[in-house]
């Protein structure tokens, strides 16, 4: 399992040539401004008239010092934004890679809601509190270590002095660090609900205006959004907390300084210049802004980390794809004494025993609630806590590893998903594949008559919002076909339809060849289900009856009064 330090190495992971240097321009950067004290202290003096430089030289000092400086911002502009792009970068694809390795059932634990935030708000926060802060710290430490090594030469009993007098705005910094982590930790969380709640409305906005709830949508938007900006401002007050702690305190420790270093000229203690007064004065400020930044800097830092824990937390139960492969063409599949109970309390499937051959085709039927769409899901392996066997030839179900089993299976639903994408991608979902195989199969869906009159790139919309519920559906054939996969899994994929579009697409999953078919459908039509090599009859989780359209017909049982029924 992948801890935080784990997620941490990535953003340095074949990225730290570019790190390094990035930390290099940091440190040399900020020792400059130990730099620049020393160049005041220098025309200070010779202002006063008591320096050992001439005009010229300090002129030259003062050239050389903008010269490496400038030279300094043109490598970080190179090198920085690079180091924070692939560390980004990477960050993203593994927890990308990571969430496609959980199990579909896994994955529908977690509000989708939750994966956008992390994969948006959280990775912003992220790169903004963790990554670029990384070096504002590093730059802080040698700023303090460079200002100190300067204040000991010129005043080894000031320097002390300062030191302990800066200890009250560091005390301030530890003691506050920990809310803004805790502040960060509590928006992220609100704004994943706020995520959740934003899609949701989004989704079902039809439902919303058709209902004429826009009212009680809106106001549930309200309380959400309120509910975040609410966070935001208790970490934005946070913030301002802390930073104002840390702005007295370092008014405090540089006025504290400031009297005290008047006191001792005056009193004549050590060989101070008021040159070095100054200098000292503005070194104080490379002692006291790092550590006014400190809260910040060490409060973002851990809150980042907090992020990141909750992420490898959401993606714990992400397994690799460990199972056996399926290696011959699929001959059969088994169900042996199958149970199957979502809770202990309720049983969806009894007890079921069947066996499909490849190449033919099945209609399930029953009434709403007999278990027919958890049929299709246990074949699906989205259910691994079954009883009895399910075997795909000789590999038991349990032991098959997803990707083998997605290359021989394909679940054609209700609701196709389709990609706001071209037609063509839609179908090769973004894979290439030779233009004629996919002609091939934009025939056997029928869909020539849609591409011919709109092109092969008509751009589908968000979720297929330019495309006929019929026209999504063939989409979704196509993809099969092309996917050359050995079952076709159908869960009232025509039920949407009316009935001359259903009948259509019912029959082009009938025409197709060399496909075990198992089609669930509501639709009791003599016409299609004659056509079925057989068809299963569910009723309260148990297959009750199996059979051709005509054996069941003449048996008179359950389905025979269900077809009956719905003439
Ligand atoms: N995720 C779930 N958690 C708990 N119970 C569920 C879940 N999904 C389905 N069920 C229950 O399992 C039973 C069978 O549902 P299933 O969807 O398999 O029936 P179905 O025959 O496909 O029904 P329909 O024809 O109405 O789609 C129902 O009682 C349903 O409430």
């Amino acid at each position: 399992m992948q801890t935080t330090k784990d997620y941490v190495k990535l953003f340095f992971k074949q990225n730290k040539f570019v790190a390094f240097v990035s930390a290099l321009v940091f440190i040399i950067l900020s020792t400059t401004y130990s730099i620049v004290s020393w160049i005041m202290q220098v025309i200070f003096d010779y202002m006063a008239g008591n320096s050992t430089y001439s005009f010229e030289s300090i002129l030259l000092m003062l050239g050389g010092y903008l010269f490496v400086a400038a030279s300094l911002f043109m490598v970080q502009r190179s090198v920085y934004p690079r180091f924070l792009e692939k560390a980004m970068n990477q960050y993203k694809e593994a927890v990308i890679k990571k969430l496609f390795k959980k199990s579909y059932s896994d994955f529908l634990i977690t509000n989708s809601g939750t994966y956008l935030s992390v994969l948006t708000n959280d990775c912003e926060r992220i790169l903004e509190t963790y990554l670029k802060n990384i070096f504002e710290f590093i730059q802080n430490i040698i700023m303090v270590v460079s200002s100190l090594t300067l204040m000991l030469y010129y005043n080894s009993l000031l320097t002390i002095i300062a030191i302990v007098i800066a200890m009250i705005p560091m005390v301030c910094s530890l003691l506050t660090a920990r809310s803004i982590a805790t502040r960060e930790e509590q928006v992220s969380k609100t704004n994943e609900s706020y995520v959740s709640l934003t899609k949701d409305i989004l989704n079902g906005i039809s439902v919303i205006k058709s209902f004429k709830v826009e009212n009680e949508a809106i106001s549930r938007y309200q309380n959400k959004s309120m509910q975040l900006e609410h966070t935001k401002k208790m970490r934005e007050q946070t913030f301002t907390v802390v930073s104002a702690c840390g702005t007295i305190a370092y008014m405090l420790t540089q006025f504290g300084v400031m009297v005290i270093g008047a006191w001792m000229i005056h009193e004549h203690i050590g060989t101070m210049t008021a040159g070095m007064i100054l200098a000292f004065i503005n070194l104080m400020n490379g002692i006291l802004q790092p550590i006014n930044a400190l809260p910040r800097i060490y409060g973002g830092m851990s809150g980042a980390k907090k992020l990141i824990t909750k992420m490898s937390d959401y993606m714990s139960n992400a397994k690799e794809d460990t199972g056996e492969t399926i290696k011959q063409p699929l001959a059969n599949i088994a169900l042996q004494d199958v149970s199957y109970a979502y809770d202990t309390d309720h049983t969806i499937l009894k007890h079921i025993n069947l066996q499909l051959q490849a190449g033919k085709s099945y209609a399930v039927v029953g009434p709403s609630g007999a278990g027919k769409s958890s049929l299709i899901n246990l074949l699906m392996g989205y259910y691994q806590n079954y009883d009895g066997s399910v075997h795909f030839n000789n590999y038991e179900l349990k032991q098959i590893s997803k990707y083998s089993l997605y290359e021989k299976i394909t679940l054609m639903q209700q609701s196709v998903f389709i990609f706001d994408a071209s037609i063509w991608d839609n179908i090769t979902l973004f894979k290439q594949f030779p233009d004629a195989e996919v002609d091939r199969v934009i025939h056997l869906a029928g869909l020539d008559h849609l591409i011919s009159q709109k092109g092969r790139d008509y751009q589908c919309g968000e979720n297929g919002s330019h495309l006929s519920g019929g026209e999504k559906q063939r989409i979704a054939i196509a993809r099969s076909l092309l996917k050359k996969s050995e079952i076709l899994l159908v869960d009232e994929a025509t039920s949407a339809l009316d009935n001359e579009t259903s009948a259509n697409v019912t029959q082009s999953i009938l025409d197709l060849q060399g496909i075990l078919r198992l089609v669930v459908t509501h639709r009791l039509d003599a016409s299609s289900l004659k056509q079925y090599d057989e068809i299963l009859v569910m009723k309260d989780g148990a297959l009750i009856e199996r059979g051709n359209f005509d054996t069941l017909m003449d048996s008179k049982e359950y389905f025979y009064s269900l077809y009956t029924i719905s003439k």
